[in-house]
């Protein structure tokens, strides 16, 4: 830079921060009137409640009058009107807060099209105005605020809820601000200048993800701002930003849709419980509510709640054998779903089973009499309505057998057995009249069946008459008869056995993950439960970890919602598939007009010699260009014995926290993970040992297995074991995703030889 230049930026940076501190002290001054209104919102609710108090004294005995109860109706509205509006500015002080410490993160400068003036905003996290449509600081989600992220200077257009608009862009500046501060500032011909991602990028990992909103990618901003597709469907290398893209993508659709989009019309499914802790500040330091998030084994097993379902360790451990495989196959896929559905309509005709109803040991209502009364409603009943009308048939037969009932000999017998205690809590008053002995007589008899009958009562409106397992079983006993299974390499004996299988483990109350969807799947079906129909944005992480059947059955729940489905198909660590025939069946269930498919090619979270080395490892990779950040080479240490990896291990560490890197060691199994976390502490190394996804993630060093490294990562990361025969050929997207967790630095560690899925990864990217 010349002298010349430089006092002419340092100007520049004066002028601009006398503008920053300006919007402060009006920032400022904006805080202080809410705080003000937070005062009188609290005194106000201070009052109201205190006026609660008094009427709910002044009431009498459990009597309320009609006055009471008005004033109590009253007062409860005016209660949480203020309540809201409590929240509501309590919510938007935080996000001044946040504002005040940095108002804003860009500039631009530009005109538009037929307009005579030029003009000049400034974007921050969220708008802010001092007077009317006075914007100091423009929403990075306003519309306008998009050429920042996807605009090079010159003639560029932006997309308005009325459609496109042409600008002319003659500056982009970025800030970097630390506490009030303009630190630096970049005016960038570009997209977003590489030298802000640097700084970002080159910051240190948390145990919380962190916002983009000030670096958003050209790429990403397509994911975030898209409105139109029912599908979105994001295939994205290690690290190329597709969770952090998603939430910026929900932050962005609760503002453009504000007023009719709630945080709970979103939901997103995650990969496991561990993750969605690790994200879970995202949205709220954008000023915004989490959404409803769980992964998808909660999601079912809450409808199960008597039945366990696999594990992920389980999951993940399980040693399949090539029958086992070919029907896992089978029974995942899109054509299984189908063959399910047919079978629900076929249910329609025959083929339902229902369970006895007792009543005191004895069949009162038997299963073939249901059926009967099931199938006597004709042709124009669906399956739902089918089943309605056959609780309100049976209820209305309880409700007859009443007086015969209160003729029996168990009834005569309780009344002659009733103390003067029962008595007392079957009459409806103590001192309850009766025209004669017969007259009471009834009346006790009627109470008594009454209440016995209320059991069988509920058990009818909780359809406990359908049996949900054995209609399960009568479907996989079918199976063979509709469909030739010989096409998929499964011979009856196999389907047998499988069909054993969960007989057993149905015994035992519990249920594969290959069953579980399938078995809810017909469940819903025969009690013709439609979807969440108020569900409008559902985002699925780690698609690859999903099957087809998966991703039809949650279209299936929530049919009017729109999908955003990110992955990437070179981390399949559960279903190893290929990962091109996924995309080709989730788009079937699609119209192909409203699908979109985006690929992220670029790869933000690694230095570019470990992401070099990770994508030396896949062998037909999708498309990944790693983010010109420098490193070290990835390191490989191979020792003779465990005592000696252990070591190594240890000396790395001890690099590693000189460095002030976060180290996660992760272990293929849940197993190994144990003995390293117990190996280490025996060197007298402290690490926390992340055994289950319930847990949060630890600051220091951690010990994990692969399967719960998911979605996350780490300064450090160091491979356990990736010896000789330690990976199976079709575990390549396992050790990817293994390596691919690093950021900063990255050691393997083997004994013996080194594992083939890394002998293959050219020389000049590691370090031995
Ligand atoms: N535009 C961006 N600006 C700054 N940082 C970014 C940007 N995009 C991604 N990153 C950073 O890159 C890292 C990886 O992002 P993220 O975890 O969202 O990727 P991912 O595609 O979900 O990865 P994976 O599939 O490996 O789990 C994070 O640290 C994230 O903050």
């Amino acid at each position: 830079m010349t002298e010349k230049s430089e006092i002419k930026q340092l100007d520049e940076k004066q002028i601009e921060q006398a503008h920053l501190d300006d919007v402060v002290e009006k920032i400022k001054t904006s805080e202080k009137k809410l705080k003000e209104h937070i005062d009188v919102a609290e005194e106000d609710l201070k009052v109201i409640n205190d006026a609660f108090d008094d009427i709910h004294v002044g009431m009498d005995g459990d009597a309320i009058s009609m006055d009471a109860a008005l004033s109590i109706h009253a007062q409860q509205q005016m209660l949480d009107e203020r309540n809201n509006s409590w929240h509501q500015s309590q919510q938007r002080l935080g996000v001044l807060k946040r504002l005040e410490k940095t108002p804003f993160f860009a500039r631009l400068d530009f005109q538009e099209k037929g307009e005579p003036k030029k003009e000049k905003i400034y974007i921050g996290l969220t708008s802010f105005t001092d007077k009317a449509d006075h914007f100091l600081v423009y929403d990075w989600r306003a519309p306008i605020s998009s050429i920042y992220y996807d605009g090079k200077l010159g003639d560029v257009e932006y997309q308005t809820p009325d459609g496109l608009q042409q600008v002319e862009l003659f500056l982009k500046r970025q800030f970097l601000v630390e506490n009030g501060k303009i630190q630096a500032y970049f005016d960038t011909q570009e997209t977003i200048g590489d030298q802000m991602l640097l700084e970002v990028l080159d910051g240190k990992s948390s145990t919380h993800m962190k916002g983009i909103v000030k670096t958003i990618q050209a790429e990403q901003n397509k994911i975030i701002r898209d409105t139109k597709s029912r599908l979105l469907f994001v295939q994205g290398a290690a690290g190329s930003g597709k969770t952090s893209a998603i939430l910026q993508r929900i932050a962005f659709l609760l503002y453009r849709y504000r007023g009719t989009l709630t945080s709970s019309q979103v939901v997103m499914f995650s990969p496991n419980m561990l993750f969605n802790d690790y994200i879970q500040n995202v949205l709220p330091e954008m000023g915004e509510q989490n959404m409803v998030q769980m992964t998808y084994g909660q999601y079912l097993a809450r409808r199960l709640p008597n039945i366990s379902m696999e594990s992920l360790s389980q999951r993940f451990e399980k040693q399949d054998n090539p029958a086992n495989k070919n029907i896992s196959k089978f029974v995942s896929d899109i054509e299984f779903f189908k063959i399910l559905t047919n079978y629900g309509q076929l249910l329609n005709e025959s083929g339902v089973s229902f369970k006895n109803i007792k009543f005191k040991g004895n069949v009162f209502i038997s299963k073939e009499r249901i059926a009967e009364i099931y199938y006597s409603f004709g042709p124009q009943y669906n399956l739902g309505n089918r089943l309605d009308a056959t609780v309100e048939r049976l209820q209305k037969m309880l409700r007859r057998k009443v007086g015969s009932e209160m003729r029996s000999k168990w009834v005569e017998e309780q009344i002659e057995n009733l103390s003067q205690e029962q008595l007392k809590m079957l009459y409806n008053t103590a001192d309850q009249e009766f025209k004669n002995g017969d007259e009471e007589h009834k009346f006790l008899a009627r109470k008594i069946v009454m209440a016995a009958m209320q059991k069988v009562y509920s058990q009818i409106t909780h359809l406990r008459f359908l049996s949900v397992s054995t209609n399960y079983l009568n479907f996989l006993r079918a199976v063979p008869k509709i469909t030739d299974l010989s096409k998929y390499g499964i011979t009856d004996d196999q389907w047998k056995a499988y069909v054993e299988d969960f007989i057993e483990m149905f015994n035992d109350k519990q249920i594969s993950m290959d069953n579980l969807s399938p078995y809810l799947y017909l469940y819903d079906l025969v009690t013709g439960k439609h979807g969440e129909l108020d569900m409008k944005f559902v985002f699925i992480d780690e698609i690859q970890d999903y099957t087809p059947f998966q991703l039809a059955y949650l279209k299936y729940k929530f049919p009017r919602a729109r999908y955003t489905m990110l992955g990437d198909l070179n981390q399949s660590i559960f279903t190893k598939k290929n990962s091109q025939t996924l995309l080709s069946e989730v788009q079937g269930l699609f119209d192909p007009d409203d699908t979109r498919v985006v690929q992220l090619t670029h790869s933000y979270r690694s230095t570019k010699q470990i992401t070099d080395y990770t994508k030396a490892i896949l062998t037909n990779g999708q498309k990944i260009e790693p983010f010109n950040r420098d490193g070290d080479l990835p390191n490989v240490l191979i020792s003779n014995d465990e005592a000696q990896a252990m070591d190594n291990v240890v000396e790395q560490l001890k690099e590693n926290d000189q460095r002030k890197f976060t180290t996660a060691i992760i272990t293929k199994s849940l197993e190994e993970s144990k003995c390293v976390q117990k190996m280490l502490l025996e060197h007298g190394v402290e690490s926390t040992w992340i055994k289950s996804e319930n847990q949060r993630l630890a600051t220091g060093t951690i010990v994990l297995p692969s399967y719960l490294a998911k979605g996350l990562e780490f300064d450090a990361v160091i491979m356990w074991d990736a010896s000789e025969k330690k990976f199976d050929e079709d575990e390549q997207q396992l050790v990817y995703t293994i390596a691919s967790r690093a950021m900063h630095k990255l050691t393997i560690i083997a004994i013996g030889e080194l594992s083939e899925l890394l002998q293959r990864v050219p020389e000049e990217y590691y370090s031995k």
